[in-house]
């Protein structure tokens, strides 16, 4: 089990699994479990369509994204609401974030929130080492396709692999799955891709072992012999029952299949659970413990040289941003230092200047008032001249060399 001593972060463990696979009463199971346990976990439900969740989540997408209004306002079907819902929840997922670090994470290992994340998790007072979750339990859609192969359930996924250690545990219908070879090995197939696409460590729950145990599944997954023999009665019991044993092609596949599997069926953890009876959860955490420890050693460096290389991309287009803002800015200076050179540098050229911008800009009130002007100024100049008070004094004389002074420095 987990220690409780709180400077550990706590595992996500994030429950996929087909539809009506077991997903949300296996939820109800290990959060009631871990409960019990007296280390109660951090629980989000990430399904928008459930009508009702028979365990008390945290945070609940339905409590930021209506999925019904969704649909009527986008004018969806029920899948394309769900993946709707999902995306509009992931453009918070920041602020998620921000929250479970606070919430789950002790707070010397707290990053610096974002500023969207700031805004939500403000109201959250930081959490005493002893309350600090050793898990956090994750429910999502029904529809796996639309949570595992949508950008937003990407970005929800890799975004939480980058703060906590993250485990998938996959939820098989047991006595479904084991009903048929080819029903056992779609599951599988969807079991591997999830695995490859995700990357990340992943438990195979076969629930359900109350109606039908583990041990035949298991079998065929360790060995192919007995999944091989499993195909051959399969086969003979359809030829006995007058069918013509199927295509042979469809047996042949699966046959290969069970051969190349082996090496995936190595990577992962297995056990048998019920979500009824409560049977096998103790097994569960313990398969927890274990991926925990893969994901620090085996998944963490990855995931941590990938970040790194993200944040060395950021760094250089923001450099390459500045650079270019730079040159924009030097651009506008050298525009302007133009345009400055051609400023008038002397009255004489400003006043030409102005009589260029004034040219074609003609108000015949103000012409008339300029003639005026010009024809009273002329008068009162002659008047002057011949009072004789418009002579210049030495005085005169030392100003105006001091303007042309003033004027050659500029
Ligand atoms: N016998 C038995 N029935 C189970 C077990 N776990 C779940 N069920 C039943 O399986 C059905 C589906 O269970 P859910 O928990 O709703 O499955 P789910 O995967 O969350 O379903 P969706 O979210 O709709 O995809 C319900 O009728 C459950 O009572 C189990 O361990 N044993
Ligand atoms: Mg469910």
């Amino acid at each position: 089990m987990a220690s409780s001593d709180g400077s550990r972060p706590p595992v996500a463990v994030v429950v996929v699994g087909m539809a009506g696979s077991g997903k949300t009463t296996f939820m109800q199971r290990i959060n009631s479990h871990l409960h019990s346990k007296r280390t109660p976990p951090y629980v989000l439900n990430l399904d928008p369509a459930v009508r009702s969740v028979p365990f008390e989540s945290n945070i609940d997408i339905r409590d930021s994204v209506n999925y019904k209004e969704v649909m009527k306002q986008y004018n969806l079907g029920p899948n394309g609401g769900i993946l709707t819902s999902l995306n509009l929840f992931a453009t918070k997922i920041d602020q998620v974030l921000g929250i479970l670090e606070k919430r789950c994470l002790p707070e010397a290992q707290q990053s610096q929130p974002s500023e969207g994340s700031q805004a939500q998790a403000q109201p959250a007072a930081s959490t005493a080492p002893s309350q600090i979750p050793q898990h956090i339990l994750l429910d999502t859609p029904g529809q796996i396709e639309v949570f595992v192969w949508s950008a937003s359930g990407s970005i929800l996924l890799s975004s939480l692999a980058s703060s906590f250690p993250t485990v998938l545990a996959y939820v098989i219908d047991t006595p479904r799955s084991t009903s048929s070879t080819s029903t056992f090995m779609s599951n599988m197939l969807y079991a591997i891709s999830i695995l490859y696409k995700t990357k990340l460590p992943m438990i195979l729950v076969f629930n359900k072992t109350d109606v039908k145990s583990e041990t035949e599944a298991v079998e065929w997954m360790r060995d192919f012999e007995a999944f091989q023999a499993a195909l051959q009665r399969e086969e003979e019991e359809e030829m006995d029952g007058g069918g013509d044993g199927g295509s042979g092609y469809m047996g042949s596949l699966l046959n290969s299949m069970s051969l190349v599997l082996e090496e995936f069926y190595n990577n992962l953890s297995v056990v048998g659970v019920s979500s009824m009876t409560g049977a096998g959860t103790d097994e569960f955490f313990e398969k927890v413990e274990e991926k925990r420890q893969e994901f620090e050693r085996d998944y963490k460096p990855e995931l941590d040289r990938r970040r790194q290389e993200r944040e060395k991309e950021k760094e250089e287009r923001r450099e390459r941003e500045v650079a270019r803002m730079m040159k924009d800015m030097r651009v506008d200076r050298e525009k302007q230092g133009r345009r400055k050179k051609e400023e008038p540098e002397t009255v004489s050229e400003a006043e030409e200047e102005s009589d260029d911008e004034n040219a074609g800009l003609v108000d015949p009130d103000e012409v008339e008032e300029a003639d005026e002007d010009d024809d009273g100024l002329a008068r009162r100049y002659q008047q002057a001249l011949k009072d004789g008070s418009a002579q210049p004094d030495a005085s005169d004389a030392s100003f105006a060399k001091y303007v042309q002074a003033a004027q050659m420095n500029r």
